[in-house]
């Protein structure tokens, strides 16, 4: 059977890094108190049955208030008063933990964007391990500076870790290392069992659960609940296009120059496969098609490489916050053979639209000698693509 599993929330610091007339913590955040944001994820969880909420004294009873405004479960719900320091407040919590619980999960108030997966992770590895803390590994290089901020020297990065919370073990070992800590400062819990001798595992935690600290903190976050809640904007699009075989010209499909004794006519470089793509780009954008964009009556494109278009094309796409998600293209051609070009075309296309090569799928068919391109008079393409938003959507 599984231990029980509980959470101690400390939201009872003060929040003066960020300046702001009440603590950080009680901050709205998209629209919900940053603690409310905290105090939601431990309770979605399904590993944790309690949590105990660590607030400052004179916020204790309007905490009670806003759980309760917000729709949270009291029953799974304890507010208390915390102290000075983190670790008085997570003490404070502790008080309230009966022995029913096994597994203890502290997480800072000011972390409202931790995952689930963050959350079930820790746990579980503190129900194998005895100790387990978020982390991620320092991805910059690191400076140790005097007061005055003039560099010593660099810190070799190699083995170093950003700790987060949650920082979960089991109930009995934070309350052998809180009681051998006596008045030991800690800045958190890890460190107390880590002096204790007790061994702490890392689990990899992530760059968006981060710590409410300063200003530009909350602007982040902000940035992130709205690209996490935002419904995703999906555009679906369709492109045709036919072009007449002609002697000496190239034969160029999907950006690459296929050998062949025909090539296509055109007022560019007749490239069908591009020019389907083009449309059902500018259809899922809503924005007309390439003749509409590019006429063959502007001596520019006269003889232009079609992949030009087709990057002018995507550049559209992204001003509309949109970016291609797949293509699925069907060129009909009875000859000559496109199966040995299909990668190459791929690769080619995609490269353009900025997105993987399975993101650009070709498909070539024959119409079994049936029709204009089964008589061999031209070459036929269709495209469908799948736009959504751009994950990126000011750059490239
Ligand atoms: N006496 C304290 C101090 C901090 N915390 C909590 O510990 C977490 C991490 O602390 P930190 O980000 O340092 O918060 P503050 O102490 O409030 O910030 P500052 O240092 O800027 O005053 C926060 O959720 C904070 O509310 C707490 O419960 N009790
Ligand atoms: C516990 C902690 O979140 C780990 O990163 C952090 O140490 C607490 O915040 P503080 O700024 O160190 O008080």
């Amino acid at each position: 059977m599984h231990a029980t599993a509980a959470a101690i929330i400390p939201a009872a610091g003060s929040g003066t890094r960020m300046g702001l007339h009440h603590p950080k913590q009680f901050h709205m955040l998209a629209g919900s108190p940053v603690l409310i944001h905290t105090v939601r994820a431990f309770l979605a969880n399904p590993e944790i049955c309690r949590c105990i909420v660590v607030v400052p004294e004179a916020w204790v009873e309007r905490t009670g208030s806003l759980l309760h405004h917000y729709g949270l479960d009291p029953q799974r719900l304890t507010v208390c008063a915390g102290g000075r320091r983190r670790q008085d407040s997570v003490r404070a919590g502790m008080a309230h933990l009966d022995d029913t619980i096994d597994i203890v999960l502290v997480h800072d108030g000011a972390r409202p964007l931790v995952s689930q997966d963050t959350i079930t992770r820790c746990c579980r590895a503190a129900r194998e391990h005895g100790v387990a803390i978020a982390a991620i590994p320092v991805k910059d290089t690191l400076k140790k500076a005097d007061a005055n901020g003039v560099v010593q020297s660099t810190v070799d990065r190699q083995g170093l870790w950003q700790a987060q919370t949650p920082q979960a073990m089991r109930l009995s070992l934070l309350q052998l290392a809180y009681s051998q800590a006596g008045d030991e400062e800690a800045t958190d819990e890890a460190s107390l069992l880590e002096r204790a001798g007790i061994p702490v595992t890392i689990v990899e935690g992530s760059e968006t659960n981060l710590k409410i600290t300063r200003p530009e903190d909350l602007r982040l976050a902000e940035l992130i609940v709205h690209r996490n809640t935002t419904p995703p904007r999906l555009r679906i699009g369709h492109g045709f296009d036919a072009h007449r075989f002609i002697a000496d010209r190239p034969l160029v499909l999907g950006g690459v120059t296929i050998p062949h004794t025909l090539g296509l006519a055109g007022h560019s470089d007749a490239d069908v496969v591009t020019h389907a793509l083009c449309d059902a780009l500018l259809g899922a954008i809503g924005a007309r098609d390439i003749g509409y964009h590019f006429p063959d009556s502007d001596a520019r494109f006269s003889g232009m490489y079609s992949i030009t278009l087709l990057e002018e094309v995507i550049d559209l796409v992204r001003s509309k916050g949109l970016a291609l998600g797949n293509a699925d293209i069907t060129i009909i051609c009875q000859a000559p053979r496109l199966a040995g070009h299909i990668a190459a075309m791929q690769e080619r296309l995609a490269q353009s639209c900025g997105v993987e090569a399975e993101a650009v799928n070709i498909k070539a068919t024959t119409t079994e000698k049936m029709g204009f391109t089964g008589r061999e008079e031209g070459i036929a393409c269709h495209a469908v693509v799948l736009l959504h938003n751009h994950p990126n959507p000011s750059g490239h």
